[in-house]
């Protein structure tokens, strides 16, 4: 059966100056994901990030969403 989208997601761009920054952002959003068991959904060409969150179990938006969010803010502001 084919998968429809959640109803609710929010996208986050990021853009670093070169790939090994990006790369290094990109470590430690995965390694804050594996702490939550929330993880994103993400893109990267070189230096640009474009991350989509979502909760799957209620199809939309959650607390979890918000956290991760707010960490992901602050660990591209640290780049
Ligand atoms: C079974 C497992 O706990 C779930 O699939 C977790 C894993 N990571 C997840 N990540 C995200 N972004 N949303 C979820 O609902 C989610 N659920």
């Amino acid at each position: 059966a084919a998968l429809s989208p959640p109803s609710a997601l929010v996208t986050l761009d990021c853009q670093c100056s070169v790939h090994s920054e990006a790369f290094g952002f990109m470590s430690r959003v995965a390694l804050q994901a594996e702490k939550m068991n929330h993880h994103p959904e993400w893109f990267n060409v070189y230096n640009k990030v474009q991350i989509t969150l979502t909760s799957h179990d209620c199809g939309g938006l959650t607390k979890r969403d918000v956290k991760l969010a707010t960490f992901i803010d602050k660990a591209a502001a640290s780049v």
